[in-house]
């Protein structure tokens, strides 16, 4: 089985994929994890995020290494584990340049496919979630859904996160994390609106564990009762 999740920034996608992967015993694929490592390597290698060309070339030679094990996801890149690095403030500010380059999605949805192949012929099955897993990287996955949520709601979660708070400060610095992020990446990629097939859940009043039950409550619906 292949689980499609997409959605903005601070919806739940990552943490929400993860629960469910976990109770369907699926592999776990965080698209938004290579292009932050994607980002990580051009920088790394010196190369300016605004040469489209040079950024496409280094992104072609990335020696990514994706864990989907969704209690323990990783990242290597050349043998390097970069999970903590690429969650830094500075990648989260540039990763936007490196996901709006065309050439750079085009190599980096074919990893993905590769990758929810991979599981699908182990006969394990994968959750996969990002910006266009639902329309463009896996339209034909058994399961689609949008995962949603309002402005307050992600930004106050983001700021949790970041910061230890959702004050009115906090939510302030967290804003260029989220919705300024949100409106780069929208310009190539649309992710607030569901597509034809694909089944929104709105997280915005429900709590974590609701949500992962929400999630699960599609795929049940989709493909019926786990056995
Ligand atoms: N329904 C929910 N209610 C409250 N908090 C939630 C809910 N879903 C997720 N969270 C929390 O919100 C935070 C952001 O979630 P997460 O990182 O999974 O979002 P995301 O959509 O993957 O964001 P991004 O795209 O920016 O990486 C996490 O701390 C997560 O535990
Ligand atoms: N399928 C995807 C996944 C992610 N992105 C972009 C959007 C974000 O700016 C960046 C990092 O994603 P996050 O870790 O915050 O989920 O990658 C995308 O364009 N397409």
């Amino acid at each position: 089985m292949v689980v499609a999740i997409d959605g903005p920034s601070g919806s739940g996608k990552s943490s929400v994929s993860r629960g469910v992967a976990s109770a369907l015993g699926l592999a776990y694929l965080d698209t938004g994890a290579m292009y932050r490592a994607a980002t990580w390597w051009c920088l790394h290698r010196g190369v300016p995020l605004s040469d489209v060309d040079a950024v496409a070339g280094q992104v072609r030679t990335l020696p990514l290494v994706m864990g989907v094990d969704p209690q323990h996801p990783t990242v290597h890149v050349d043998g390097i584990d970069v999970g903590e690095a690429i969650r830094t403030t500075e990648i989260s500010a540039a990763v936007s340049a490196v996901a709006t380059n065309l050439q750079v999605r085009a190599e980096l949805g074919r990893l993905q496919r590769a990758e929810i192949e991979s599981a699908r012929v182990r006969g394990r099955g994968i959750v996969a979630e990002g910006r266009d897993i639902t329309t463009v990287v896996a339209p034909d996955a058994d399961v689609r859904v949008l995962l949603t949520a309002s402005e307050e709601a992600r930004l106050a979660r983001r700021a949790r996160d970041v910061h230890g708070s959702d004050d009115a400060a906090a939510v302030e610095a967290t804003r260029d994390q989220v919705l300024r992020r949100d409106a780069d990446d929208s310009t190539v990629v649309q992710f607030h609106v569901a597509a034809d097939g694909v089944v929104t859940v709105d997280s915005s009043h429900l709590d974590f564990d609701q949500t992962v039950q929400a999630v699960l409550d599609v795929v049940e619906s989709v493909v019926g009762p786990r056995a």
